[in-house]
């Protein structure tokens, strides 16, 4: 179950390990710009006010750059998707993957919060960034991602947020219609029970007209 079911202020959580390029992937959707260089604080939260499916709707981006226990446990309960960004230049951060999905999946599934429901299957991506580089001699293969997505049944892009921003954008689009996709399911299994209830009631009067006409 999620806490969450209206689409009109999703929240995106983005991790990764140090330089992947978060801070530049936040930055870059927000403003559809690359300046380089980038503040290494601790949190930051970006909101941007988007169309999507012709809904006007506002994304909170929080990029992270910790790996405290606390901090990831109380970022991973409060987003409704997460993007697990690695560099293919840095063979650490691709390692780093495994430990990121566990993480989201643990704090998903393990908390004495009784009062929200989590969903515990939340919407997760993995995404290769600097793939300007990808001629520069020691790199991640795709092959290699591709065989680790398949393990964590993740879905996983390519992208260069150096080189152009419509890498972001189709990142954020589709993880966007799944969070959707998601509450809308929660929402109508929530519903359910009142259909049959109606179902049941309509019955009824039916049966009770047609008793009188006989
Ligand atoms: N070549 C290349 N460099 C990139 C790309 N994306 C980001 N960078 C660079 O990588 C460096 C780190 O980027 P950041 O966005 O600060 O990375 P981060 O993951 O936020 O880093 P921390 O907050 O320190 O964990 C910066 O110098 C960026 O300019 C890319 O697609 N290609």
């Amino acid at each position: 179950m999620c806490q969450r079911l209206k689409f009109t202020r999703p929240k995106i959580l983005l991790l990764g390990g140090e330089g992947v390029g978060k801070t530049a992937f936040a930055v870059r959707y927000v403003t559809k710009r690359f300046i380089g260089e980038y503040d290494a604080s601790k949190e930051t939260l970006y909101s941007h006010r988007s169309i999507i499916d012709k809904e006007d709707i506002t994304i909170d981006i929080m990029d992270i750059s910790s790996d405290e226990e606390v901090v990831l446990e109380n970022h991973v309960r409060w987003a409704d998707g997460v993007i697990i960004l690695y560099s293919i230049t840095d063979r650490g951060s691709f390692t780093k993957l495994d430990f990121y999905h566990a993480v989201v999946q643990y704090y998903r599934r393990h908390h004495d919060d009784n009062e929200h429901a989590y969903s515990d299957n939340i919407p997760m991506l993995i995404v290769a960034n600097k793939m300007d580089l990808c001629y520069t001699g020691k790199t991640i293969s795709t092959e290699e991602s591709d065989q680790l997505c398949r393990r964590l049944n993740c879905r996983k892009f390519e992208i260069s947020v150096a080189d152009s921003p419509d890498g972001v954008s189709e990142v954020v689009d589709y993880l966007l219609r799944n969070i959707k996709r998601d509450m809308q399911k929660v929402a109508s299994s929530r519903r359910l029970p009142f259909p049959n209830v109606k179902r049941v009631f309509k019955r009824k009067v039916y049966r009770s007209k047609s008793d009188t006409l006989q």
